[in-house]
């Protein structure tokens, strides 16, 4: 089973989780596009869908699947998304496709998390992905020193802007031994607008595809 597979498993093995005339917040990644494409065959059951990205966004009405504005649901009991890294805490590293902001604001809304992932995501430790930080852009420099003042080597990604109209740093090599004292830490830096650390708000389940079958912890 290539990777690809692997991450369609993991998001077919979320449409278990999604309960009949509910809204669904739905995250941002290859491994959430194909919990889109796998929701579609749903889409006359549920209320419609909360997205963690304009792209995600796009992708749900191209399937007809109707997309409601966070502020106008009043529950949302699942949000399903995908990850760079998680531990056996299901604690998580995102923000690869630079959907963190939003993808943590849908998180914090939800009741359940439900992590989709394919096997090479799965870590002992957090912190071999560079860690996404979305900055304010007139912040950038002074975040950036900050950021190497905690031992960490940030990279500007370039020609990258979020969908909030901010920049990403992406930071290498920060000890992640306590990552929840780490996400505090970093949101509480000036101008940072959020960082790709979940571990106040982990995931509540991770689906896993492998070559063996879908893992759930
Ligand atoms: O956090 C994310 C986007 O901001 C994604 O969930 C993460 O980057 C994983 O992506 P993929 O499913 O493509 O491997």
């Amino acid at each position: 089973m290539d990777q690809n597979a692997m991450k369609k498993a993991a998001a077919v093995a979320a449409l278990a989780y999604i309960e009949p005339g509910t809204v669904v917040g739905v995250g941002t990644g290859s491994t959430a596009n194909y919990f889109i494409d796998a929701l579609a065959t749903l889409k006359d059951r549920i209320r419609g869908a909360v997205a963690s990205s304009d792209a995600t966004a796009e992708r749900l009405r191209q399937h007809g699947i109707e997309v409601l504005e966070l502020n106008s649901v009043d529950a949302l009991p699942v949000y399903v998304d995908g990850a760079d890294e998680v531990n056996p805490h299901r604690e998580m590293i995102k923000g690869g496709g630079g959907a963190l902001t939003r993808e943590k604001i849908v998180a914090a809304v939800a009741d359940q998390f439900i992590c989709i992932a394919d096997g090479s995501k799965r870590v002992e430790r957090l912190g071999a992905f560079p860690l996404p930080v979305e900055v304010i852009p007139m912040a950038r420099s002074y975040v950036a020193r900050r950021l190497a003042g905690l031992g960490g080597q940030p990279k500007y990604r370039e020609g990258f802007v979020t969908d909030n109209g901010n920049i990403i740093l992406d930071v290498h090599n920060l000890d992640m031994s306590r990552p929840l004292k780490l996400e505090e830490q970093l949101n509480n830096i000036t101008g940072v607008v959020t960082n790709g650390l979940f571990a106040l708000r982990p995931a509540d389940v991770v689906l896993l595809g492998t070559a063996q079958g879908v893992e759930r912890y």
